[in-house]
């Protein structure tokens, strides 16, 4: 158990100084032993999670990847893909150990003092490339959510070896690697699915040409039930790379207004489909909503990999699915400012890829 510290707060301001400026971050808060939450961080009625809207008989499919030659591993993926824009794989190839080291270093970057975090947050980071944050977008919202994070925008090996955090710096790096060879996979099995036969260089540019990988840390909570951990949202990416932690907590939307809990499963990775690439397959593959609840005895981590578009790329419906006649949903436009918008408001559903409707 940390020490409590001498810190006591007159008002929300000195709250938000000592969260959001002096690099405490939520975790600051929650070490302080609070006895209840922060009024900034309770969430409407609405946003809060209500047990009887979960759903504990469904769950998303569990892919057993390890047989990538049999055509029904990429049926399961595509069936996946359209119904639940979610699933788990295990037998992926990327080594158990490199997921521990990751989870690890995340712990490790987290546990530094909020003097060395502080140094990444966006007004005093070396570069744009890498941030330390807390809740989302906080001057966007009316209420915060439960969560630091330190996010790495990948630019090239030796831009990380200059500026990410050494103590986490080589375990990213290594699981961006690892993970790549099971991205460029499900791509593919996606992509023929959508009569996208051959993954060209305009194509992988489209599918992934950039990579951002957030290291998540969700601690203990005074009062869980009216917060949240992340809010309602679905990513922006092309494809999500999740890895969690054995504590659980993610849920995402399933049928008649239903949560469904994505539980922990061990050695497994947790795929979501994004924005990105709900518009490019002109929604046949889904961006679902999902969100992520505050928990009350344990501290959570994840570590999502955005493979995203290059932000330079303008994103619209394949043409080879358009080809049978197919009407478009979405238009085309430009990436970045897809994020920029993204990044410019609250966590609001699933309202982000109307910027992108016809
Ligand atoms: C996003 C843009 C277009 C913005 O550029 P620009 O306007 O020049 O300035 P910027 O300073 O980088 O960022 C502008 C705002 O975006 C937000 N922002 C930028 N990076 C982040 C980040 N990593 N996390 C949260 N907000 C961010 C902030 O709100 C910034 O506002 P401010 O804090 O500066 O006032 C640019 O950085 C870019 O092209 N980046 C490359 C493309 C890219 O990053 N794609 C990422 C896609 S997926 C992705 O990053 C997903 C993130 C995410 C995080 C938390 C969640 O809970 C979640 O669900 C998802
Ligand atoms: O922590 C999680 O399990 C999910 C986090 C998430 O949805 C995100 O960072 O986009
Ligand atoms: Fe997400």
């Amino acid at each position: 158990m940390a020490p409590t510290l001498a810190v006591s707060f007159n008002d929300s301001s000195e709250i938000t100084d000592f969260v959001l400026k002096k690099g405490n971050g939520v975790k600051g808060l929650s070490e302080m032993g609070l006895d209840s939450l922060p009024e900034q961080y309770i969430q409407p009625l609405e946003e809060r999670m209500c047990d009887t809207k979960t759903m504990s008989q469904e769950s998303v499919p569990l892919i057993d990847i390890s047989k990538w030659d049999d055509p029904g591993v990429a049926e399961a993926i595509c069936e996946a893909a359209e119904k639940w824009g979610f699933f788990q794989i295990i037998n992926h190839g990327v080594p158990i150990e490199v997921l521990e080291n990751v989870k690890e270093a995340t712990h490790l970057f987290f546990g530094l003092s909020a003097e060395e975090k502080r140094k990444y947050l966006k007004e005093l980071s070396p570069s744009n490339n890498v941030r330390f944050g807390t809740s989302f977008s906080p001057e966007a919202e009316k209420a915060l959510e439960w969560k630091d994070y330190l996010s790495l925008f990948y630019v090239s090996e030796d831009e990380a070896s200059a500026l990410w955090p050494s103590v986490c710096r080589d375990q990213v790096l290594e699981y961006m690697k690892r993970s790549e060879i099971v991205v460029r996979k499900l791509l593919d099995v996606l992509m023929k699915n959508l009569n996208v036969t051959e993954i060209d260089e305009t194509k992988e540019s489209l599918l992934m040409g950039s990579k951002r990988i957030n290291l998540n840390y969700y601690p203990i909570c005074p009062n869980p039930e009216l917060t949240v951990g992340v809010g309602r949202h679905s990513d922006v990416s092309t494809l999500t790379v999740l890895l969690q932690d054995d504590i659980g907590g993610l849920y995402v939307r399933g049928n008649n207004d239903s949560w469904v809990h994505v539980p922990p499963v061990n050695g497994s990775i947790v795929i979501n489909v994004g924005d990105a690439l709900q518009i490019m397959s002109n929604g046949r593959y889904k961006s679902i909503e999902h969100r992520v609840i505050a928990n009350g005895s344990n501290n959570r981590i994840s570590v999502p990999i955005f493979i995203n578009p290059a932000p330079s790329e303008k994103i619209s419906p394949f043409p080879e699915v358009l080809a049978s006649g197919e009407k478009a949903v979405y238009k085309e436009v430009l990436y970045s400012d897809y994020v920029r918008h993204f990044f410019q408001k609250a966590h609001d559903g699933k309202t982000t890829i109307e910027f992108a409707k016809i």
